[in-house]
């Protein structure tokens, strides 16, 4: 296979059921693809010195794309923001002011964005921050909801990867599950939905499999190397 970039979700697609705990096997059959000359890139809405421990220490590509976009780690201290971490506390502080449950989850330090457990009406949220001219964007990975500024995403995060790498669109595979891997779906040619993804998710991608998060992987990689074979 020629050399193609890898852009993969952490939560729900290489951690087992839930409980953010990786799926071993999947985690082994991406390092594969990394001693093979592949890049594997881990675009996740944790921190991004999560998704870039998880490279160093399970041997995929040392980049990683975090906080949903909102920045990128190249190495231990260097890191690239991209959004800005007080529009979304301000943000924040409108919605506690006006809408039940809101509550900050307990996460890694953010430099760009806003972390809030799932416990509040998402669109009540939306509607409030509208009415105040409050321009970011709010959006909901299963595992959290995150207030981002506004135009950050983890595709517009992937894209600067693309660009400081010269990474064609064509040479990109996005993996993920949720309405967050929407936008990184759009900038790569071939993205796979695992099947614990919603049928929205679904929709928005050009492959799906059956298999839920960490197995699922290990179908789409199947499932590429095959579609490949026939290709040749
Ligand atoms: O939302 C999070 O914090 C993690 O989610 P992700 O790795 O699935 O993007």
């Amino acid at each position: 296979m020629k050399k193609k970039t890898f852009a993969v979700d952490i939560d729900g697609t290489i951690t087992e059921n839930g409980g953010g705990r990786i799926h071993l096997d999947a985690l082994d059959a991406l390092r594969r693809l990394t001693n093979m000359g592949h890049d594997v890139i881990f675009v996740t809405g944790r921190s991004s010195i999560e998704g870039y421990l998880l490279s160093v220490f399970g041997g995929t590509t040392k980049i990683a794309v975090g906080e949903n976009g909102g920045c990128i780690t190249l190495d231990s201290n260097d890191h690239v923001l991209l959004g800005n971490i007080e529009e979304c506390k301000t943000a924040l502080e409108i919605i506690k002011n006006n809408v039940d449950d809101v509550k900050e989850k307990l996460v890694f330090p953010r430099m760009t964005e806003v972390v809030l457990e799932r416990t509040f009406d998402l669109d009540a949220a939306r509607k409030i921050l509208s009415k105040n001219n409050i321009n970011v964007e709010l959006s909901d990975s299963q595992y959290a909801f995150h207030i981002n500024s506004s135009g950050i995403n983890k595709g517009t995060g992937f894209s600067k990867i693309m660009e400081k790498y010269s990474i064609l669109r064509d040479d990109v595979i996005a993996i993920g599950d949720s309405a967050t891997d929407i936008p990184l779906f759009k900038v790569a040619k071939t993205s796979i939905a695992l099947g614990n993804a919603s049928n929205l998710v679904k929709s928005e991608a050009t492959m799906t499999v059956s298999a839920n998060a960490g197995d699922g992987v290990i179908e789409a990689l199947d499932k590429l190397a095959f579609t490949d074979l026939n290709q040749q």
